[in-house]
């Protein structure tokens, strides 16, 4: 039953899966908050873990970085071994005065340039959307828990350094023509193989950079503590 990118047999993996993007943050969130873990697939250092949070399974996998390496293993996930939803715990870099560090952001869409979906379904938009579903639980566990969910389009976007282009203007023209409010690598691809497969999928994103204004970041030391409340809003879902 294994893949090309993922050793596990089927049954290994939960019906419901947190996907960091650092596979050492799946590590993380494994080691911190679950019970009775058990490792499923080490294939690329791609860790994936399976247990229990609060008696309840779920596991968590990393993703890879941008949207072919999500796109890989989230199709795999949703087709392959029948996982019915995926939420992606990322970090972004705010596009919005006033969205700070630490913040934490539920996707309301993807918007993208990509062409991930037009080249393997047709579908030529450039927006993709989280599960309402999911999103409604999200929003529940937050206000549960005390803690503050901003709601916004992600743009997902296929490049970390640009070069030679004015990227303070584009980030203000994504702001203005399609509302992005923030960015991520992978919540497109993410959305698009939810919706092809029937399944479920959601976002929740740490600002760990600031890129219009003032710039700062957080730095790679303290990301994965930094992620905690995103990721105790996503485990409150279960
Ligand atoms: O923290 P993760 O989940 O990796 O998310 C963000 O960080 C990476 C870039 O540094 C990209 O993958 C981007 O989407
Ligand atoms: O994609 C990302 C994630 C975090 N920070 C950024 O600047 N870009």
């Amino acid at each position: 039953m294994s893949t090309p990118h993922n050793t596990a047999e089927k049954g290994q993996i939960a019906s419901t899966v947190l996907m960091p993007g650092d596979p050492l943050r799946a590590k993380y969130i494994a080691e911190t908050y679950l019970d009775n873990v058990s490792e499923f697939n080490h294939v690329r250092g791609m860790l994936g873990f399976t247990g229990t949070y609060q008696g309840k399974p779920v596991s968590v996998m990393g993703s890879g970085m941008g949207i072919p390496s999500i796109g890989i293993y989230s199709y795999e996930l949703f087709h392959h071994y029948g996982v019915d939803n995926i939420i992606r715990l990322g970090s972004s870099g705010s596009y919005v005065e006033g969205l700070n560090l630490f913040d934490v952001v539920m996707a309301t869409a993807a918007w993208s340039a990509s062409t991930y979906a037009l080249a393997q379904s047709g579908y030529d938009k450039d927006l993709t959307y989280p599960s309402t579903q999911l999103n409604a639980q999200l929003k529940e566990s937050a206000q549960r828990l005390g803690k503050e969910l901003v709601e916004g389009v992600v743009h997902s976007s296929d490049v970390f350094y640009y070069h030679g282009v004015d990227k303070a203007a584009y980030i203000e023209k994504l702001n203005r023509e399609h509302g992005c409010i923030c960015i991520d690598m992978e919540s497109f691809a993410l959305f698009h193989n939810a919706a092809l497969n029937g399944k479920r999928a959601a976002t929740l994103l740490t600002i760990s950079d600031t890129l219009k204004g003032e710039k700062q970041s957080i730095s790679s030391a303290d990301r994965e503590l930094a992620l905690t409340n995103m990721m105790e809003i996503a485990l409150g879902i279960l």
